[in-house]
């Protein structure tokens, strides 16, 4: 019987960022399945997290969850599957009445066939973005590739409409501008919080004055623009060829920066690279600061990742995410999104972390990289095996279990590793001579003892980063 501890305290942590895994299976149900049928299904769904690698999902009563066993259990496998289950399994409970009574009308779902009512078009109010809670200083890591765009950042924070006006900041898709912008509106309305903050994509803005335009709104649209104290406008490439709206953008400009009220924008490209960009704008967008962010460097990579796993409450080892950070080098959004999957994979299929799982986790998205197993993962993948902690293996203790993890691990390193016996008998504070005793008494008990037989293949599968279907074909 195999006992998973770590894994299971893992797993708790897992469940905190579940909702990352739960996110993307509603992202791939949606684009199966009619937007009825997903809006009367599964958006009253409650997520319960991941339990012993199965996703948890509360239901309002036993009829949704015989619908769902029925209709939609393989789409939510397909979907658990799309994320790297290798055995994807899903379970449903039903949620006491008064989580129930909060989530749900009480009368059955309509069926599939009752057409969607058609939401009206968004008026500018609604269309008011909120400053992302994690893009803040505090949250971004700093690196060769971004500081100096960081530091003008920060000098336009503490003196906004002072240091530099306007900030441009650009840079390639997922590298952080959005996250900088947002951070100067917190600082800004932490400091100073009766101040008004707006943070607009230029999709918005053109969107929000088109819907003025056509509402004989336009006073309002001024307002809302020009009463702000700091205007943040996100992926400015976006103006070029908008000649109506690069007119309202102009005055928009003119109007705060007469003010002294800041204004940060980002781009993907600068200011004299965008096309069809009015020359009165592109001047205006050079007046202030123009400064870029890169691509993050791998230690820069590492960092982010780690901060990400700690903000998560998730405890991984530090060569997985170096390993998450070779794979992944230009996009930051991207290298999030794979530590999420390597968090998802290692959750939804029950095994702790490690370089080969992450590496299988990652496989089907980028390139498979070759993975050289180390001592300290056979050490981590043995505990784990045998619930117990690394460091008890490595002690003294003379306790039968004791003393046969710390044989399995040494015979296994000895497998996998090109390590000599005098550095795994210095791994485990030993000599080569009990490194050898371990390994002649491992190869004696293999094949006669059925059930260490079976946990040495299966760790060593795990640490060739075999799934258990490829050995079992
Ligand atoms: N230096 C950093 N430290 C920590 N997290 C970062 C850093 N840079 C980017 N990120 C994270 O990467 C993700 C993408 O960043 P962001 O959305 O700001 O990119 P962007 O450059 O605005 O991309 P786009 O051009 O697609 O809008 C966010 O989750 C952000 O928090």
């Amino acid at each position: 019987m195999v006992c998973w501890l770590p894994l299971k305290s893992a797993l708790r942590e897992v469940r905190l960022i579940s909702q990352e895994i739960w996110s993307d299976v509603l992202g791939y149900v949606r684009k199966n399945i009619t937007e009825v049928e997903y809006h009367t299904w599964f958006a009253p769904v409650k997520n319960l997290g991941v339990q012993d690698g199965s996703l948890v999902l509360g239901v309002r009563n036993s009829f949704a969850q015989e619908w769902f066993r029925k209709n939609y259990l393989k789409l939510l496998e397909d979907a658990l599957r799309s994320l790297g289950a290798q055995d994807p399994q899903v379970s449903f409970q039903v949620l006491p009445a008064a989580q129930d009574a909060l989530l749900l009308p009480s009368d059955p779902p309509p069926p599939p066939s009752v057409p969607a009512p058609r939401a009206p078009a968004p008026t500018f109010t609604e269309n008011r973005k909120v400053l992302n809670p994690k893009y803040t200083f505090e949250n971004f890591v700093v690196g060769p590739n971004n500081n100096l765009a960081h530091a003008a950042a920060l000098a336009v924070a503490e003196s906004p409409g002072k240091a530099y006006n306007p900030l441009f900041i650009y840079g390639d898709v997922g590298l952080g501008k959005t996250h900088l912008m947002h951070a100067v509106g917190h600082y800004m309305l932490e400091r100073f919080p009766g101040k008004r903050v707006e943070y607009v994509s230029t999709e918005s803005f053109t969107n929000d004055l088109i819907n003025a335009i056509r509402d004989d709104k336009m006073t309002q649209f001024r307002n809302r623009y020009r009463s702000v104290d700091l205007l943040l406008v996100d992926d400015i490439q976006f103006l070029a060829g908008k000649e109506r709206t690069q007119e309202e953008f102009f005055h928009t400009f003119n109007a705060l920066y007469e003010n002294h009220k800041q204004i940060i924008l980002s781009s993907d490209r600068p200011p004299k690279d965008i096309q069809t960009l009015e020359g009165r704008l592109r001047s205006r967008f050079e007046w202030g600061l123009i400064t870029d962010i890169q691509s993050p460097e791998y230690e820069t990579r590492v960092a982010i990742l780690k901060m990400n796993a700690e903000h998560n409450r998730i405890d991984i080892p530090q060569e997985v995410l170096e390993l998450i950070a070779r794979q992944v080098t230009s996009n930051i959004r991207e290298l999030e999104g794979a530590l999420m999957r390597v968090v998802a994979f290692s959750s939804l299929n029950n095994v702790p972390f490690s370089r080969a799982v992450a590496a299988k986790a990652l496989s089907n998205v980028f390139a498979p990289q070759e993975v050289k197993v180390e001592m300290m993962d056979v050490l981590r993948q043995v505990a784990a095996q045998f619930n117990m902690p690394p460091d008890v293996i490595r002690g003294s203790g003379r306790v039968r279990e004791v003393v046969q993890a710390r044989q399995v691990a040494q015979y296994l390193i000895r497998e996998l590793t090109d390590h000599s016996l005098p550095e795994i008998g210095q791994f485990f504070g030993r000599d080569h001579s009990t490194v050898m005793h371990a390994i002649s008494k491992v190869s004696e008990q293999m094949g006669k003892d059925s059930e260490l037989t079976a946990a040495v293949d299966l760790l060593r599968r795990r640490m060739k980063g075999q799934d258990d279907e490829d050995s079992d074909a």
